[in-house]
């Protein structure tokens, strides 16, 4: 079925540098229009493994780790950062001391900013080779599948990469909440990764020193609409963060979220108030494969509209990533990663994805060593 949608509710999606453009529908946009049935382009018709039932998924939730003991350096909780980290790649931390408030605003400004009408969040949007702004997911083909959801994706630390022709600077108290909430977000993100040099057997400022400076930011908000056949599309579709971890905030109410773990996909149920952890390829790199990036996806529902705020922790482009030295033992864990330029493993990861391969999976893909 052909969807019309009024007042040209299409965007041009960024390039981010390594391929075509398309342009693709805002599917806000087209909730909003009097739609008949979901559009062929959105249905996944092959969705991938068996979904453990929520109920069954009580027994199975990620770990939850209490930062105030980890800051504290408590031997038990560190000891569980790293079984989560091992076992699930994803963990909810609660006491992590960003006041509520602060959690409140930002998901607040992201809700105004979906809420503004088209044509204004249009003049956000991303611009052919820019990664950054509104738009909607990387799209390279007519016959690609999309996904449920908008987003707006803007850089945020170092400060100077701040891009403010991409920032809704007229919407109120955006531009404050998200400095705040940014701000909060590098506070936790150095802690925890201080916690993961100790547990690669580093000093507390390894990881932070092998690159030279603090882990660079970037938060995307995603936007997911409600869906009348929620069970034939997905939100995001399943992919690995090329990240070196990611802080996800999310609603309290709306279960969206779903991580791959022995082979099925399980429901994340949120603690209110808390945030996600999930490790990101960088760190599997560097961990040498002791860290899992777990493949996740997010799916929509009938009844409520989803917003997440994913903060994403990267290295520098320039930084070279590899497993670190003491993660490597010739007898017992040999290096199973090669390494690489930061921006060069960004780029394979996105030029995988456009050839319609298993991007997903290509931090294992790279299970070889130098020579
Ligand atoms: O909305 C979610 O729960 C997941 C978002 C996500 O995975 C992402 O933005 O990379
Ligand atoms: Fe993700």
């Amino acid at each position: 079925m052909e969807v019309r949608v009024e007042n040209g509710g299409s965007c041009e999606v960024g390039k981010s540098g390594w391929g075509q453009s398309l342009p693709v529908p805002s599917i806000q946009e087209i909730v909003r229009s009097d739609f008949q049935s979901v559009p062929q382009r959105y249905i996944h018709e092959n969705k991938g493994g068996p979904i453990i039932s929520e109920d069954l998924a009580d027994s199975l939730e990620i770990p939850v780790i209490d930062f105030s003991f980890l800051a504290k350096g408590d031997e038990d909780e560190v000891q569980k950062l790293h079984l989560a980290c091992k076992d699930w790649g994803f963990f909810q931390v609660i006491n992590h001391g960003v006041k509520e408030e602060i959690l409140e605003k930002m998901k607040a400004a992201v809700a105004a900013f979906f809420e503004l009408p088209f044509q204004e969040k249009k003049k956000y949007a991303k611009a052919e080779n820019e990664i950054e702004g509104y738009g909607q997911n990387f799209v390279v083909s007519e016959h690609q599948k999309l996904d449920w959801s908008d987003m707006i994706f803007l850089f945020t630390f170092p400060s100077q990469n701040r891009n403010f022709k991409f920032w809704p600077l007229s919407l109120p108290g955006f531009k404050e909440a998200l400095e705040e909430y940014s701000r909060e977000m590098q506070k936790l993100a150095e802690e925890l990764q201080a916690n993961f040099s100790v547990l690669m057997g580093l000093k507390r400022d390894g990881l932070k020193r092998l690159q030279g400076g603090e882990l660079k930011q970037g938060i995307r908000m995603n936007y997911y609409p409600i869906c009348s056949r929620p069970d034939l599309v997905l939100g995001i579709s399943p992919h690995s963060d090329g990240t070196s971890f990611t802080l996800l905030l999310q609603d309290d109410d709306v279960t969206g979220l779903q991580i791959k773990h022995n082979e099925a996909w399980v429901p994340v149920k949120p603690i209110p108030n808390s945030l996600i952890v999930n490790i990101g390829d960088a760190t599997e790199i560097q961990s040498n494969g002791m860290y899992k990036s777990i493949e996740h996806r997010a799916v929509t529902n009938e009844k409520k509209p989803r917003i997440s705020i994913a903060t994403f922790m990267f290295p520098d482009d320039e930084q070279e990533i590899g497993p670190v030295e003491t993660m490597i033992d010739d007898q017992n864990r040999p290096k199973l990663y090669r390494n690489i330029k930061y921006v060069d493993y960004v780029r394979e990861k996105f030029s995988r994805k456009m050839e319609g391969k298993a991007h997903t999976q290509f931090a294992k893909l790279r299970a070889t060593s130098d020579h």
